[in-house]
């Protein structure tokens, strides 16, 4: 428990997550042995859009499930706020994530057979929680999905239905969403729809995103960006725009040794 005379760091600088040599290896220590994150240290800083970019195979999926609890470490520690996750059972993890964290995939993964009203409030219906209806229904609004809510998916565009799985991502207030390539499955217009709605969530609604993309100028979005190459972090950028994380993106494809 912290006591009132500890000063307590700004939202700013208090991180939403943090890994300290997060190690994840593949494979045990069979021939075919995959070390995907070595020894990575990383903050996610609360109240903030973080990117996270690197070459296809660098570490990024994995970074983002094992700060997520999806996934086991090999060693290393990783907390989610002030809770220390690598310690935690399976069933304690499972409710952290279900009740701290909110994911956003490439494949919307919304129920056909539910309208976007209930898709959005379906995680909490399940685990038995009351939605808090004025903060869902602002974060509704702040979407621009009030007029949405009766469709079903196949009604709806890819950009609508990612902003659905948004909505859903944010109803219950996580500490921290998730976003894995969101803008993946839709064309460019979607896409910059749902990275609207993304930056809108962290400006207007004092969230914290995190997310993967292979695109510059996705990352531009955000406030700060990670690049990982062969499972290290080896580079970061603030306020990015997408020439400079093209070029920075550039330098780390360039083949090791020239
Ligand atoms: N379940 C797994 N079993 C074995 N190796 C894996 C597994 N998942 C990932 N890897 C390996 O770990 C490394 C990092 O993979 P990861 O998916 O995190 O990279 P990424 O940067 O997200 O790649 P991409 O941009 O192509 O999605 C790769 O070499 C990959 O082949």
């Amino acid at each position: 428990m912290t006591t009132a005379a500890q000063p307590q760091p700004s939202a700013d600088e208090r991180p939403a997550a943090r890994a300290r040599l997060l190690t994840k290896r593949y494979g045990g220590d069979s021939e075919v042995a995959v070390t995907a994150l070595d020894a990575v240290d990383v903050d996610i800083n609360a109240g903030r859009f973080t990117a996270v970019m690197g070459p296809s195979g660098s570490g990024k999926s994995t970074l983002m499930h094992c700060l997520a609890g999806l996934d086991s470490v090999t060693s290393g520690r990783v907390w989610l706020g002030d809770s220390e996750i690598t310690s935690l059972g399976d069933r304690e993890l499972t409710r952290l994530r279900r009740d701290r964290v909110g994911f956003v995939f490439q494949s919307f993964n919304l129920l056909p057979t539910l309208t976007a009203g209930e898709n959005i409030t379906l995680p909490m219906d399940i685990a038995g929680r009351r939605p808090d209806r004025a903060w869902v229904d602002e974060v509704i609004t702040t979407l621009g999905l009030g007029d949405r809510l009766r469709h079903r998916p196949a009604q709806l565009s890819g950009g609508q239905q990612q902003r659905v799985a948004c909505a859903r991502a944010l109803a219950s207030r996580p500490e921290l969403i998730f976003a894995d390539e969101p803008t993946g499955n839709l064309d460019s217009r979607s896409g910059l729809e749902v990275l609207r709605q993304l930056r809108v969530a962290v400006d207007r609604l004092d969230q914290t995103v995190a997310m993967v993309t292979h695109d510059p100028a996705a990352a531009a979005h955000a406030d700060h960006v990670l690049f990982l190459a062969d499972g290290r972090l080896v580079d970061e950028l603030e306020d990015p725009t997408a020439e400079v994380v093209l070029e920075r993106m550039k330098r780390l494809d360039v083949p090791r040794g020239s």
